[in-house]
């Protein structure tokens, strides 16, 4: 069996096309829908990321604009930044790229974003309300995953899905989703015995570990579905996922690649985010 590859960039571009059309619908209601992104420091792959998420605001008609703070920004000077986009009624969307430097509290900084417009999903309100199955602003990558895999027919419910990774961004959201979704959810981590007797049971295995090569055929069984979410940038500068593509296609039914899988996905997750935040979603009247 050679798998179908998942083609996330196309898929990406067709719902960008939608949103695209719902923002020019906004617009007519004299709703111009705003992301400001904050970027703390200068490194070189949070560039590039901050600089895709401008590009795809502005390809859909969301204006965008990116606030640089020096890596020697203090924590109490970027919480004034976002406490003033908090009260900014232009201001629908605040992301902060992370990492952010080792001297700022990243989650006094989450917490500080008024859940309306966070956009990420990770403050812990909307958290909560995405444990409990309730409508608000989900994680951008792991709801490109669930939405990847809606979008091919992919059935969730009932089958074992096996997580490898458990950050707060990808590995713990998406699996609450896909249990969300009926699935059988089981956590690997990097301290988990007799790795392989769980992913050689997985119908749907998901890996954000960020490591290339952790996962090969030999861990996975005949006809899985594998979600890359790793991106790794190599020495001689280009970008690989966490799964041996080559030998793992060759078992899968489905395959993400790395690049133009689940990257180009979070990224419209975001811009999705961002419109429903200009809409008005409010964390207190649901
Ligand atoms: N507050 C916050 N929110 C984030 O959503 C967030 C973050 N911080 N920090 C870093 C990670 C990483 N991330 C990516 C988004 C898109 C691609 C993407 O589009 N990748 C392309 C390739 C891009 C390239 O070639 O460099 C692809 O996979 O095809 C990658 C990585 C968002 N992140």
């Amino acid at each position: 069996m050679t798998a179908d590859v998942i083609d996330g960039k196309a898929l990406a571009h067709k719902l960008r096309g939608e949103m695209t059309r719902e923002v020019s619908q906004l617009k007519d209601q004299a709703i111009f829908p705003h992301l400001t992104v904050i970027i703390v420091g200068d490194d070189p792959a949070s560039k590039s990321y901050v600089n895709g998420k401008k590009k795809a605001s502005a390809e859909t008609g969301i204006s965008s604009d990116i606030i640089e703070m020096p890596s020697s920004t203090s924590e109490d000077k970027l919480l004034e930044k976002i406490y003033e986009l908090n009260s900014d009624k232009t201001v629908h969307g605040i992301l902060v790229q992370l990492p952010l430097p080792v001297h700022i509290h990243e989650q006094r900084i989450i917490e500080a974003i008024n859940p309306d417009k966070d956009v990420d999903g990770f403050h812990p309100i909307n958290i909560g309300k995405m444990m409990t199955g309730n409508d608000t602003f989900l994680p951008c990558t792991p709801y490109g995953i669930i939405t990847m895999l809606h979008s091919y027919g992919i059935q969730l419910e009932g089958k074992h899905a096996v997580v490898i990774g458990r950050s707060n961004i990808v590995g713990k959201p998406v699996g609450q989703l896909l249990l969300n979704e009926h699935a059988t959810v089981t956590y690997c981590h990097s301290k988990t015995s007799y790795l392989t007797s769980f992913t050689a049971d997985a119908d749907i295995l998901i890996v954000a570990v960020g490591k290339p090569n952790v996962i090969r055929s030999e861990h996975i069984k005949q006809g899985a579905v594998i979600i890359d979410v790793g991106i790794n940038r190599l020495n001689d500068g280009t970008l690989t996922g966490d799964v041996d593509f080559e030998s793992a296609a060759e078992k899968a039914s489905y395959i993400t690649p790395v690049p133009k899988g689940v990257g180009p996905m979070t990224i419209t997750m975001l811009l999705s985010n961002t419109i429903k935040a200009a809409k008005g979603l409010s964390y207190l009247g649901g």
